[in-house]
């Protein structure tokens, strides 16, 4: 049977997402609705609809004709009706709009179309040390594709990465990870209630699995993003230091300060973007957080510096 998969982007000569050069692809659903998410347009499981007023030439009517109805926000500007009802089939818009203000995010591909886009830069991966990177959107939320990609890539001697939030059962995670190379893994908070309250998930099954990893053989970093009034002070990253330590395998940990610049795409999609509106812009709570993870024998990486 031929292995299909739900991605959103390709991006080649990454040097962020793992070692070396590498190529991301980003597949689509996720298991969280994290409120800062960079990629609000990976979260669904099917296509989205994003629309840019600005790029919108007004008269020409197409997309009305088409059956989609666009409405005026609080500012006047028009923009997606929150009624899904309110949306013809997005297929029939994925190439209508002659302004690009209309676009379709999310398609299926196969296996062998997304093995053969990562195969290109094979060159670049044994020069660097780099290879395949899943992203998302949450790659285990697709396990069957996510395992059958990285088996396929390991298959033509390309190295294998995951980033996750582990924000999903353990049985969508181990199948992929005799075929992984290493695991970026997000640990984003320890308590229920403020996880609930900014992701919309489950803290507890994320540790689990953390703590689960800790008797599998595959290498782990682990990504704290530092998001103002979640989990941006010293208090609780110290407590977030000590759980890797002391739970996890992992020694590496990559401090991502909050950026904003993923907001405009929560406008495009119509939904409102319930994060703080500035980025992190705490140099101080940074070095003072790199210390305190290197007190405990961590790696500790901020912008890429250790
Ligand atoms: C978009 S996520 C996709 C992978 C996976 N779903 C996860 O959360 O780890 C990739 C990385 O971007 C980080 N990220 C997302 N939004 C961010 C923001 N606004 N500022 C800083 N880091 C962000 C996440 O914490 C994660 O490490
Ligand atoms: S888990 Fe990752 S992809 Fe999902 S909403 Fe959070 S940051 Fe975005």
């Amino acid at each position: 049977m031929m292995q299909t998969g739900m991605t959103f982007n390709l991006q080649r000569y990454s040097t962020h997402d793992g070692p070396g050069i590498r190529t991301v692809v980003f597949l689509k659903g996720c298991s969280l609705a994290c409120r800062w998410c960079q990629n609000p347009e990976s979260r669904r499981r099917q296509p989205d609809l994003l629309f840019d007023s600005r790029l919108c030439l007004t008269g020409c009517q197409l997309c009305q004709q088409a059956g989609l109805c666009l409405v005026s926000d609080a500012a006047g500007q028009r923009c997606l009706s929150r009624c899904e009802q309110d949306r013809p089939a997005l297929e029939t818009l994925r190439s209508l709009c002659p302004s690009g203000a209309l676009s379709v995010v999310g398609e299926t591909q196969s296996l062998a179309t997304v093995l053969a886009q990562v195969k290109r830069d094979l060159p670049f991966y044994q020069r660097s040390g780099g290879g395949l990177t899943l992203s998302g959107g949450e790659p285990f939320m697709q396990p069957e594709f996510t395992a059958a990609l990285l088996q396929a890539a390991q298959a033509e001697s390309i190295s294998t990465a995951v980033e996750s939030c582990l924000h999903v059962p353990w049985h969508y995670i181990a199948p992929a990870l005799p075929h992984l190379d290493l695991l970026l893994a997000d640990l984003k908070h320890l308590d229920a209630e403020p996880f609930l309250h900014w992701t919309g998930g489950r803290v507890e099954q994320v540790l689990d699995n953390f703590r689960r990893l800790k008797h599998c053989a595959v290498p782990l970093i682990i990504r704290i993003p530092l998001i103002p009034g979640f989990n941006a002070d010293l208090a609780t990253l110290c407590r977030l230091f000590d759980f890797i330590v002391e739970q996890t395998s992992a020694r590496e940990v990559h401090l991502l300060p909050y950026h904003t610049l993923g907001q405009h795409k929560y406008q495009l999609l119509g939904e409102e973007y319930r994060a703080p509106g500035q980025p992190l812009d705490d140099e101080a709570l940074l070095s003072q957080a790199q210390l305190q993870a290197r007190a405990r024998g961590l790696h500790a990486v901020l912008r890429g510096q250790a």
